[in-house]
């Protein structure tokens, strides 16, 4: 298989992308890369440390930065923050030199998954649960402006949904080269 593009995995907070790009990346065997992860290593300081000194129009821009450097390598899949595919400028880039996968999962899926981990600070509100509701609202018809879209179910082992992403892609030949799926 060969991989023309580099994936960008888009959606919610708690779709699976971290994880499920991680898999995708094996699979392909190219770099995964995520976007959360390299600027926290660059800053030193965890998401929650950085929303909280500098901000978070900080974050974002640092975000954006990020991503165009990363698009701007070899091809891999790289997984992004829930926010980053809001911004219109992010939105061009990836769809001028990647291909955006938006990983769909309902409220109930999201809210099980991140209601286990207190480390994203949009989530530090007096109702998370509502709060995660109304992002997901006003962020749906973005996310659904990628490319591609790939559900994911209760059901599905991170694997099962690296290999449903892979099997949309390999319907793009400009995208993935020689898949058997
Ligand atoms: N089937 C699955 N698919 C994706 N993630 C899963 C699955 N089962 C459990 N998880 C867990 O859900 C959590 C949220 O996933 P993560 O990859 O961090 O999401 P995101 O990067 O989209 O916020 C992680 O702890 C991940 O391991
Ligand atoms: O949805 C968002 O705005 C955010 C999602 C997080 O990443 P994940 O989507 O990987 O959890 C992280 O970038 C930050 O907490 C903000
Ligand atoms: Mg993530």
């Amino acid at each position: 298989m060969k991989l023309h593009k580099t994936v960008v995995l888009v959606g919610m907070m708690g779709a699976g992308k971290t994880a499920v790009g991680k898999e995708l990346a094996r699979m392909l065997a190219v770099p995964f890369l995520d976007s959360d992860e390299e600027i926290v290593a660059a800053a030193a300081m965890s998401i929650a440390e950085i929303f909280e000194r500098d901000g978070e129009a900080f974050f974002r821009d640092r975000e954006a930065e990020v991503i165009v450097r990363l698009l701007r390598g070899k091809p891999g899949v790289l997984s992004v923050g829930g926010g980053a595919f809001l911004r219109a400028q992010t939105r061009e880039m990836i769809s001028e030199l990647g291909v955006s996968v938006w990983l769909k999962a309902d409220l109930d899926l999201l809210w099980s998954r991140v209601r286990q981990k207190p480390t994203r600070p949009l989530l530090m509100t007096s109702d998370p649960q509502a709060t995660l509701a109304q992002l997901l609202a006003q962020r749906e018809p973005v996310y659904a402006k990628a490319d591609l879209v790939v559900e994911t179910q209760p059901a599905y082992a991170i694997a099962d949904t690296a290999r449903a992403v892979l099997a949309q892609l390999a319907l793009r030949a400009d995208v993935l080269e020689g898949a058997s799926t």
